[in-house]
């Protein structure tokens, strides 16, 4: 028998309510690049597809393209244009089969952009039981016990567990099946159902789980989306450390530009650019780990286009070459050495705009300060001096 055609539609619209950050979870930067171009490139590693298309929200083409960009130029031919998703995972689900329809796949594969980890294998394994049974899910048992409960947490049963399995994507079918399904369930206004299975047992459909993989879990809330890049990091295998250090004197001005935070002070500071002095050193200390010069190497201060510059430009670039690295941040740690102004009261808002601009989790920056007992230039108030860490894993 010739081997089947088959397609794959990766749902990607949901907006990661439940994670609860800036941007849909699919395109949070996880271990140096959004997670989305994980499971991407994970998909079109395992296997040819006869055709492929991920699902979006339409606010998200710009977010997108930018996931699209870290993969690499066959992954990318491999994907068609992507398709408008609905409000609702069943919904984008069928706008996904009607978008690959006219490929006419004998199967198709339909995966969470927010499960980073499907194998070869499982893909495999979903391919074998589609051609087999027609619709599949992969299952894999449950280690606690369940309960089942009323609204306000009353137990109402305990279902035996042997019997239990939670399932997982990607779930594989014959095309014309879950089409179909999913046509009728649209057509008959039946619109909660959580997973394509459920599409498929509803349209009145046999269907079976295979063997899952407890690795290939869903990012849902903020701790799976850790442990995920946890897990894709143990795939960098080195670590590395950088330092930075910048200085700048103090200049007639109303305020001082400190972690891209503008804090009013009796004077500003001078310099080429804004005098960020601690963007600089943040800069430079990525730039060391990565062994590529130091700030003036990569925005010359003779050269004008620099002159006043924003120096968010400048961390963002050395965070930027992390990431073509294939390399990602682990941790960034800035000390300001100054007498004044107070450092404290805007450490916040300083730590969530280094988090911003190098395009971490906020958990992963540090902003200290000390003064130096009015001993030396910055115990004299002449000057803000930082000193900076960061710690990388590349590739
Ligand atoms: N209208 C929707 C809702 C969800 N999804 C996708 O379905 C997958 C599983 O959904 P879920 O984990 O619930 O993602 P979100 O809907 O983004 O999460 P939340 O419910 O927390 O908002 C995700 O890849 C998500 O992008 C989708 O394509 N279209
Ligand atoms: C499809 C799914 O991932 C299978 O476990 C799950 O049902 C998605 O559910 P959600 O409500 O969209 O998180």
């Amino acid at each position: 028998m010739s081997s089947p055609s088959v397609a794959l539609v990766v749902v990607a619209a949901g907006r990661g309510s439940r994670l609860g950050a800036d941007l849909p979870k699919q395109y949070l930067p996880c271990a140096g690049k959004p997670l989305i171009a994980h499971t991407l490139e994970a998909l079109i590693a395992a296997r040819a597809w006869s055709a492929a298309t991920v699902v979006i929200h339409p606010d998200d083409h710009a977010l997108y393209e930018a996931a699209l960009s870290r993969l690499p130029e066959a992954a990318r031919r491999a994907l068609a244009p992507p398709t408008p998703g609905g409000a609702t995972r069943q919904a984008s689900v069928r706008a996904g089969l009607e978008a690959v329809a006219a490929a006419l796949p004998d199967i198709v594969l339909i995966h969470d952009a927010a499960r980073p980890f499907p194998t070869p294998a499982l893909v495999g394994r979903a391919v074998a039981a589609a051609e087999a049974h027609g619709a599949a899910a992969p299952g894999v048992k449950l280690a606690d016990t369940v309960k089942q409960v009323d609204a306000v947490g009353r137990v109402l049963g305990t279902p035996p567990r042997a019997a239990l399995r939670a399932v997982q994507t990607p779930q594989a079918f014959r095309f014309p099946l879950i089409l179909a399904a999913h046509r009728r369930a649209a057509a008959e206004q039946v619109g909660d159902l959580t997973d394509d299975v459920s599409v498929a047992e509803w349209a009145g459909e046999q269907a079976f789980l295979f063997e899952g993989d407890p690795d290939n879990f869903k990012v849902t809330t903020m701790p799976d989306f850790t442990a995920a890049e946890m897990r894709l990091m143990r795939g960098a295998s080195e670590t590395r450390v950088g330092q930075g250090f910048d200085v700048h004197a103090f200049a007639e001005g109303d305020a001082v530009w400190l972690c891209g935070v503008r804090v009013p002070h009796t004077h500003a500071l001078a310099g080429h650019s804004d005098a960020d002095v601690a963007l600089h050193a943040l800069a430079d200390a990525i730039y060391g780990a990565l062994a590529e010069g130091d700030i003036g190497a990569h925005f010359p201060p003779s050269d004008p286009q620099w002159k006043g510059a924003p120096s968010h430009v400048f961390l963002a670039h050395a965070a930027e070459r992390v990431r073509a690295r294939g390399g990602a941040i682990v941790h960034l740690d800035a000390t300001l050495v100054c007498e004044a102004p107070k450092v404290g009261p805007h450490r916040e808002a300083m730590r969530a705009r280094v988090a911003e601009i190098a395009g971490l989790d906020a958990g992963r920056v540090s902003v200290k300060a000390t003064t130096t007992e009015r001993l030396g230039f910055a115990g004299r108030r002449e000057g803000i001096a930082c000193l900076a860490t960061s710690t990388l894993r590349l590739p």
